[in-house]
């Protein structure tokens, strides 16, 4: 299938700054796209170039196959995008709000109907939006950008500033809409942690360019972190699994497990240390800690560049 974006050198000037350099996406069609980055590495010029809002100073764009730089008002069809906070009407309800943008596009009342029910915001529909929170707001312009059925929806930063349920509302609507919907989702952020659960795909943006970029699950092996291990008894414990020839390291109370090569699972080092009589109190079953993985990718060792 052809990708959904696909960037070749995409770069981007002002003055003497590159905000955008060189950069290489492959958005696949049907995935939900994280595009990560601290702020001003260069999202939204990139977000802003894509929608066309922007023109490149070189490098090439292509969406779903068309050249979106040559074929802009097709490629806009193709498009429903979200970009900062979405202005409403206060005065009016939902329902008024996404009937006004459906008139002005030609759209039948029955896409009204159908937006508001994908963003689960059908039994709020005829409230007035001023009356919305903040979560509700986002979740309108999200269902106002998929009024026309895009093939594609780009959204920039659309969990800033929520409380924690508003991300999670946002989070499970983005996530079913590939299969929901045959949408794909390209969203930017900041904050690694409101969309690794629901991205199938990430971009990683520093200073202007795309240090990293593959599919999250290939992430999720290749930098699954060490098993943690809270017991009693360390020292019995680090010797018993060293005789079955696991690899651990002791930190005060706790043992580690590198995940590597052959490494057990956490519940085989469970097993095997209560076979010997070694109370276990807690153990964490290395997850994946995107942080390390972006520290590895960006050789910035001070901090967490894309953290919460
Ligand atoms: N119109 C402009 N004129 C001059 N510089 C700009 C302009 N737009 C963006 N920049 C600069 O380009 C760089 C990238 O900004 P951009 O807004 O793309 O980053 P970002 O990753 O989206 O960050 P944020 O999350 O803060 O929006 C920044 O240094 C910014 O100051």
């Amino acid at each position: 299938m052809e990708p959904a974006v696909r960037t070749r050198r995409l770069t981007r000037t002002f003055g003497r700054l590159s905000a955008v350099q060189d950069v290489d996406l492959d958005v696949p069609a049907g995935a939900v796209y994280g595009f990560l980055g601290r702020n001003g590495a260069g999202k939204t010029t990139t977000i802003r170039m894509l929608l066309g809002l922007l023109a490149p100073s070189a490098g090439q764009i292509e969406v779903h196959g068309l050249d979106a730089l040559r074929e802009r008002r097709r490629v806009a069809c193709l498009i429903g995008s979200m970009v900062e906070t979405p202005g409403h009407y206060d005065h009016l309800s939902g329902r008024s709000n996404l009937a006004l943008t459906a008139g002005l596009l030609g759209l039948p009342r029955q896409a009204v109907d159908r937006a508001l029910e994908i963003v689960d915001l059908a039994a709020d529909g005829d409230r007035r939006v001023g009356d919305y929170s903040l979560g509700m707001r986002q979740r309108l312009g999200v269902a106002r950008a998929l009024l026309a059925r895009p093939r594609l929806l780009v959204l920039d930063e659309p969990t800033n500033g929520l409380d924690p349920r508003g991300v999670r509302d946002m989070r499970g609507l983005l996530r079913e809409l590939p299969s929901r919907e045959g949408v794909t989702v390209f969203v930017s952020s900041h904050a690694l942690t409101e969309i690794d659960q629901i991205a199938t795909h990430v971009g990683l943006m520093q200073e202007g360019r795309l240090v990293l970029q593959a599919p999250i699950e290939e992430l999720r092996q290749r930098h699954r972190s060490a098993i943690e291990v809270d017991t009693a008894q360390p020292e019995e414990a680090a010797a018993v699994l060293r005789q079955a020839g696991v690899v651990v390291r002791a930190e005060g109370s706790r043992l580690i497990v590198p995940c590597r090569e052959g490494a057990p699972e956490a519940a085989e080092v469970n097993a095997l240390l209560v076979r010997h009589g070694i109370p276990v109190h807690g153990l964490s079953p290395g997850t994946l800690r995107l942080e390390a993985l972006f520290h590895d990718a960006t050789g910035d060792r001070t901090d967490v560049p894309v953290a919460a």
